[in-house]
C-alpha cells in the first residue's frame, strides 16, 4: 500500500480518537504515519520528499525495541492522538506549521529505543543511560538523542531542506515536547497550565510552549480515552511490561515500584487510579481550554472507570463516580459560561 492508495474514508477515520490500531499491520502503520504528514500539508510546507519521509520513518521503525508496551505501535498510537487532537481542535488556524510539524514529529519520536524500564530502575539499577545522563530523565532524553541521531543521516533527515534557524526552532521544540513525557514532571507541567488555561494566548510563545507539552502528555496517555476494544489489549500490554519489570527487580534485589508488583496490582486497582488522579485531571485541563474535547471523550473514559470500579465490586463506587463525573461537567461548564 502507498500513501497514494489511503481511501479517503481512512484518512478521515485517522483523524478520530476511535481508530482502532490492531487492525492494521506495521507496514500500513508506516504508511498512515505518511499520510499525517501529508493531509496536514507538512510535506509541501517544509519540502519533505517522500523518500525521504519513507526512510524517516523506516529508521523510526527500527529503532523502536519489539516489547510488550513501549514499541511501534505506541508510537503510532500517540501519533494518531496527537493528529486526531490537532484537527478535532481546529490547531492549524490557532498555531503554524512549524508547531505542527514540532508536534508531530515529537509523538513520532517519543519512545524511541525504549528498553521496556522506566526511570525509576534505570536509576536503581545505575544503568548506562542513567550515568550518562546523571539521573534526569535518562529515558526521556535517550528518546531524545536517538530521534536527532536519525535526523543527523541525510537521507533520514526530514528537515533538511529547513533553514539553520528553522532547524534550531524545530530541535528546540522536539527536545521540549519528549522531556515533558517523563512522568515525574507530570505535575509540574499541569500546574503550569492550570495557571495560564483562563489567559491563554495564542500569540504567547511561552503559551504555546505548553500547550505543546500538554497535548503530547495527553496523547501519551490516551489509551483509556479509546474504546474498550482498543484500551483493553493495552493494558494487558502495559501490565506485562510492568510486571517484567518488577520481576528482574525482585531478582535483582532492587525497589520495587509498587505499581508494577504482580502480586499487588490488578487491572481495576491499576485503572481506578491512573483514571482518577492522572488522566482525567490533565484531560480537565485541556478540555477548558478546547471545551468541544469534552463530550468526545469523557464518554470513553468515565464509562472505563465505571467498568474498573464495578468490576472491583468498589464499595464507594457510587461517590466516586459521581464526584469524576461532576468534576468534568463542572470544570467545562465553568469555562464556557
Ligand atoms: N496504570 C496505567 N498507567 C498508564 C496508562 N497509560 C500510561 N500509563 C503510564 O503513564 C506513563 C507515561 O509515560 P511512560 O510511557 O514512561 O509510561 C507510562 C505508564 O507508566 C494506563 O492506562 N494505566
Ligand atoms: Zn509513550
Amino acid at each position: 500500500m502507498s500513501s497514494l492508495e489511503v481511501s479517503e474514508e481512512v484518512r478521515q477515520y485517522l483523524k478520530t480518537p476511535t481508530f482502532d490500531n490492531w487492525q492494521w499491520e506495521d507496514a500500513e502503520i508506516m504508511v498512515l504515519l505518511q499520510v499525517m504528514y501529508t493531509d496536514l500539508d507538512l510535506t509541501v510546507t517544509f519540502n519533505i520528499e517522500p523518500e525521504v519521509l519513507q526512510r524517516f520513518l523506516f529508521e523510526v521503525y527500527r529503532r523502536y525495541n519489539n516489547i510488550p508496551f513501549h514499541n511501534f505501535k505506541h508510537c503510532f498510537c500517540v501519533t494518531q492522538m496527537m493528529y486526531g487532537l490537532i484537527w478535532l481542535t481546529d490547531l492549524r488556524s490557532k498555531m503554524d506549521s512549524m508547531d505542527l510539524l514540532i508536534m508531530l514529529s515529537s509523538a513520532v519520536c517519543h519512545d524511541l529505543d525504549h528498553t521496556g524500564y522506566n526511570n525509576a530502575y534505570q536509576i536503581n539499577a545505575r544503568t548506562e543511560l542513567a550515568l550518562r545522563y546523571n539521573d534526569i530523565s535518562p529515558l526521556e532524553n535517550h528518546h531524545c538523542a536517538v530521534a536527532f541521531e536519525i535526523l543527523e543521516r541525510r537521507d533520514s533527515n526530514i528537515f533538511r531542506n529547513l533553514s539553520t534557524d528553522q532547524y534550531k526552532r524545530i530541535r528546540e521544540g522536539i527536545i521540549t515536547c519528549i522531556l515533558a513525557t517523563d512522568m515525574t514532571r507530570h505535575n509540574e507541567v499541569l500546574n503550569k497550565f492550570k495557571s495560564i488555561v483562563p489567559v491563554f494566548d495564542f500569540s504567547s510563545r511561552e503559551h504555546k510552549d505548553l500547550l505543546m507539552m500538554v497535548l503530547i502528555k495527553v496523547s501519551d496517555i490516551s489509551n483509556e480515552a479509546r474504546p474498550m476494544e482498543v484500551a483493553e489489549p493495552w493494558l494487558d500490554c502495559l501490565l506485562q511490561e510492568f510486571f517484567n519489570q518488577s520481576d528482574v527487580e525482585k531478582l535483582e534485589g532492587l525497589p520495587i515500584s509498587p505499581f508494577m508488583d504482580r502480586d499487588k496490582v490488578t487491572k481495576p486497582s491499576s485503572q481506578i487510579g491512573f483514571i482518577r488522579f492522572v488522566l482525567l485531571p490533565l484531560f480537565i485541563e485541556l478540555a477548558n481550554l478546547f471545551p468541544c474535547l469534552e463530550p468526545l471523550w469523557s464518554s470513553q473514559h468515565l464509562e472505563h472507570l465505571e467498568t474498573y470500579l464495578l468490576k472491583r465490586k468498589c464499595a464507594a463506587f457510587e461517590r466516586i463516580f459521581i464526584s469524576c463525573v461532576d468534576s468534568f461537567c463542572f470544570s467545562s461548564e465553568a469555562f464556557s459560561s
